[in-house]
C-alpha cells in the first residue's frame, strides 16, 4: 500500500452486480488502518456526478476507491478528470469490463493492494456527445441486444448474442454505415461498428488486440458479418483479425451516420437509437492505479 495516501474516498454503488457491498467496505476500512482518514459516497443513481464532485471538493481525497462496475468507474472518472485525483478500482459490477481490460485482480483484497499502490496509468477516454466512454462502445446488433436486456436481470455485453435468438431474429441488420475517418469517407454494410479504447469486451474476449488504452488513439472495428461460428470464435477470443469478418481503422476522431436510427451503447449501457455519432479521443483523461 501507498503510505502517502492520507485521505481516501470510497465511492460505493450499492446495487452494482446485485451484491451486498458491506463485506467489501469492512475489508477496505480494516485494511486502511488508523492513519488513513476515509469518507464514503454511496451512489444514488441520480445526479451522482454533481454530488460526488461536491464531496470531492469538500473532502479533498488523495485517492478515490471505486467499489462498483464500469458505470461507477465512469462516474468517478468524470469527477477525477477535473479534480485531478487518481482512481483505484475494486471490481464489484456484473461484468467489470474495464477491470478485466486493465488486467486488475478480481479478488477484492488483491485489487485493494493495486488500487492503493503507486503504479499509475493515465488512460484515454472517448468523448461521445455529452458523455464519455472508457472501454468499448458500439452501434448495431450488440447495442440492440443490450437495449433488449437492459430491463432484465441479465446485464449486457457481447456474450449475450448467443442467448439472444429473439434479437437476432428481429434485427434489421446489416445496416448501411457511412464512416468518415482520417480524411476518408466510406460506406459499408455491417452488423455492428465498435469504437474501442481498449482490447477486450467484458466477456474477456480479445476483439481489438492492437488496442492500447493510453496511446491517444482508438480503433473503429467494423463487423461486417455475424454468423454463429464467428460469434463463438469472438467469445473465445479467437477472432481472426485478418478475416473478412472485421475491418479495423485506427483514428482520433470518427463520424458515423446511418440512414435510420441504430442502437448505440457505451461501456455496456444502452445509450439511444441514433443516426449520427462523432467519437473523439480524449488523451490522458484520468489516472488509474494499475
Ligand atoms: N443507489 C442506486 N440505485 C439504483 N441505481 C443506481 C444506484 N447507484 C447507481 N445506480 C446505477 O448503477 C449503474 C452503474 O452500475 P455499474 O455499471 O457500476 O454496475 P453493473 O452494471 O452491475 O456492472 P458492469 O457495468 O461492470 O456490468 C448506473 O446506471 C447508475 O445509475
Amino acid at each position: 500500500m501507498n503510505a502517502k495516501l492520507n485521505k481516501v474516498l470510497l465511492v460505493i454503488n450499492p446495487v452494482s452486480g446485485d451484491t451486498d457491498k458491506t463485506p467489501i467496505i469492512d475489508m477496505i476500512t480494516d485494511s486502511l488502518g488508523k492513519e488513513t482518514e476515509y469518507s464514503m459516497y454511496t451512489t444514488t443513481g441520480k445526479e451522482d456526478i454533481d454530488k460526488l464532485r461536491k464531496k470531492v471538493k469538500a473532502f479533498r481525497p488523495d485517492r478515490i476507491l471505486v467499489v462498483g462496475g464500469d458505470g461507477t468507474i465512469k462516474l468517478a472518472a468524470q469527477v477525477c478528470h477535473d479534480q485531478n485525483v487518481t482512481i483505484g478500482i475494486i471490481p464489484a459490477g456484473s461484468a467489470n469490463g474495464l477491470a478485466t481490460d486493465l488486467e486488475l485482480p478480481q479478488n477484492h483484497e488483491k485489487a485493494l493492494t493495486v488500487a492503493m499502490g503507486d503504479q499509475i496509468k493515465s488512460i484515454d477516454a472517448l468523448r461521445i456527445r455529452e458523455s464519455i466512454g472508457l472501454h468499448i462502445c458500439d452501434m448495431g446488433i450488440n447495442a440492440e441486444l443490450i437495449k433488449n436486456y437492459s430491463d432484465s436481470a441479465v446485464r449486457g455485453h457481447f456474450g449475450y448474442l448467443v442467448n439472444s435468438i429473439p434479437t437476432l431474429w428481429k434485427t434489421e441488420s446489416p445496416y448501411r454505415f457511412s464512416i468518415a475517418a482520417n480524411g476518408v469517407k466510406r460506406e459499408v454494410d455491417a452488423v455492428m461498428v465498435a469504437f474501442a479504447n481498449s482490447k477486450k469486451f467484458g466477456t474477456g474476449a480479445l476483439v481489438n488486440p492492437n488496442g492500447k488504452i493510453d496511446d491517444g488513439k482508438f480503433e473503429v472495428l467494423i463487423f461486417k458479418e455475424l454468423n454463429f461460428f464467428e460469434v463463438l470464435k469472438t467469445l473465445n477470443g479467437n477472432i481472426d483479425m485478418t478475416s473478412d469478418f472485421v475491418e479495423v481503422i485506427q483514428s482520433t476522431e470518427v463520424r458515423v451516420t446511418t440512414e435510420k436510427p441504430v442502437s448505440f451503447q457505451i461501456d455496456g449501457e444502452f445509450y439511444d437509437d441514433i443516426e449520427e455519432i462523432t467519437v473523439t479521443i480524449l488523451p490522458d483523461y484520468v489516472a488509474i492505479a494499475t
